[in-house]
C-alpha cells in the first residue's frame, strides 16, 4: 500500500500528514524535492520513489490570489502545467490524484448554491489556473478525486482569521468586506473527509476509478469574510486574548471599498450534497473549527 504526499508544509498538506498516516503514508515530497515551478521535474521525481504508489496527493498551489495576477505564468506552472503532468504520470501508473480547487473557479453571479456541473468563470489569475489544473486532470484519465474547497484556515500556516487577530491586537478598528458569502473551512476537516474518502475504498483501485470525480468539501453554514472576522475577534475576546479591536469595531465595508489586484467572487456558496450523500457524511458548521482554532491559538 503505497500513499504518496506532495507538499506536507502548507495548511492542508500538515494536516494530511496527519490524518494518512494510517495508510501508511509513505513519502512526503516537500519543495526541495520537488519543485512544481518546473513542470518537467514532476514525471522523473514520482518515478524515482521506492515504492509505486497508489494514491498520490498534491497539496501544493501557488495560493498568493493578488500576487499571480503579475506573476501569472508561475502561477501557471505550479496550478496548471505540473498538475497535467502529474495526472498524465498517475495515469500511467495506474495511481489514483487526489487534488485540492478552489470556489474561485466560479465568478460568484449565481443566486443560489454551486454545484459540482455549474459552469464555471474565474475572475482572476489564480481561479483560471486552478480550473485549467483541474480540466487537465479529468482529460488525463487518470483515476482522480478532486476536492473543491474555500477560505481555508488552520492552526499553522498564513490564513485571514490568523491576519484578523493579528491586525485586531494593533489597531482599534479593522474593515472587512461583508458582500462575498462563503464557507470558512478549516485544513483538518478537508485533510479528516480526504482520509474517509480514500478509506471508504480501501484504496481498491477500481473503487477509486468508482468514485472518481470533483466534490465540493466545504464546513456547513455560510458567513460573509466580515462575519468571519468577527467571529473569530469575539471568540479570542472570550478567551481573554488582549485586543485593541473590539467585535464592535470591526466594521463591515463593500467589496468597492476595498480594492485588490484580483477580483473576488460575491457568491462562493458551494452545496456540499453530492461529497455527504456519497461518503456517508454531514459537515459541521463552519463555527465549529473556527472556534477550536481559536481556542488553540489562545491556549498557545
Ligand atoms: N488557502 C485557501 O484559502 C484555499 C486553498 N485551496 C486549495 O487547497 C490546497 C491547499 O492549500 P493551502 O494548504 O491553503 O495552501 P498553502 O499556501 O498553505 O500551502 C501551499 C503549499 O504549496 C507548496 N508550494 C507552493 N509552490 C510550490 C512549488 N513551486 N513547488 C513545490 N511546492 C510548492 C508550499 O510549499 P512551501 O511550504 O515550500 O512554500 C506549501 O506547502 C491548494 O490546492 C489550494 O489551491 C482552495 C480553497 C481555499
Ligand atoms: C486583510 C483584509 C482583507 N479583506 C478582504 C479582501 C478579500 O476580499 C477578503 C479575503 O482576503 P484574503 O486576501 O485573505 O483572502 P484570499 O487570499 O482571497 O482567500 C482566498 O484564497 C484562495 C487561495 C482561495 O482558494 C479562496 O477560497 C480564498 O480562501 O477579505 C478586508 O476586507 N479587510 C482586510 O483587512
Ligand atoms: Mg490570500
Amino acid at each position: 500500500m503505497s500513499v504518496v504526499l506532495i507538499g506536507g508544509n502548507g495548511q492542508v498538506g500538515y494536516e494530511l500528514r496527519r490524518a494518512l498516516a494510517p495508510f501508511g503514508l509513505s513519502a512526503v515530497l516537500d519543495r526541495s524535492r520537488l519543485d512544481l515551478n518546473d513542470p518537467d521535474a514532476v514525471r522523473p521525481a514520482i518515478e524515482a520513489l521506492d515504492e509505486r504508489p497508489k494514491v498520490i496527493v498534491n497539496a501544493t498551489a501557488y495560493t498568493a490570489v493578488d500576487k499571480a495576477e503579475d506573476d501569472q505564468a508561475s502561477a501557471d506552472r505550479v496550478n496548471h502545467l505540473s498538475v497535467a503532468t502529474l495526472a498524465e504520470t498517475a495515469r500511467d501508473l495506474g495511481a489514483c490524484l487526489v487534488h485540492y480547487s478552489t470556489d474561485y473557479v466560479f465568478d460568484g453571479s449565481k443566486d443560489g448554491l454551486y454545484g459540482e456541473d455549474d459552469p464555471t468563470g474565474p475572475l482572476g489569475v489564480y481561479g483560471q489556473t486552478k480550473l485549467a489544473g483541474e480540466q487537465a486532470i479529468v482529460r488525463s484519465g487518470a483515476a482522480h478525486l478532486i476536492f473543491r474547497t474555500s477560505w481555508v484556515y488552520a492552526r499553522r500556516g498564513k490564513n485571514f482569521a490568523a491576519t484578523m487577530l493579528r491586525l485586531a491586537a494593533d489597531r482599534e478598528e479593522l474593515s472587512v468586506v461583508a458582500d462575498q458569502v462563503g464557507a470558512p473551512t478549516s485544513a483538518e476537516l478537508i485533510a479528516d473527509v480526504t482520509a474517509i474518502a480514500l478509506g471508504s475504498t480501501s484504496l481498491d483501485p477500481d473503487r477509486l476509478r468508482t468514485i472518481s470525480g470533483i466534490y465540493h468539501l466545504v464546513a456547513a453554514g455560510e458567513t460573509s469574510w466580515h462575519g468571519f472576522a468577527r467571529h473569530v475577534i469575539e471568540r479570542a475576546s472570550a478567551n481573554g486574548r488582549p485586543l485593541k479591536a473590539s467585535p464592535d469595531r470591526i466594521k463591515p465595508i463593500a467589496t468597492a471599498d476595498y480594492p485588490t489586484p484580483a477580483k473576488r467572487p460575491a457568491n462562493s456558496r458551494l452545496n456540499i450534497g453530492k461529497i455527504e450523500r456519497t461518503f456517508g457524511l454531514q459537515m459541521p458548521r463552519w463555527t465549529t473549527h473556527v472556534d477550536r482554532t481559536v481556542d488553540q491559538w489562545c491556549e498557545a
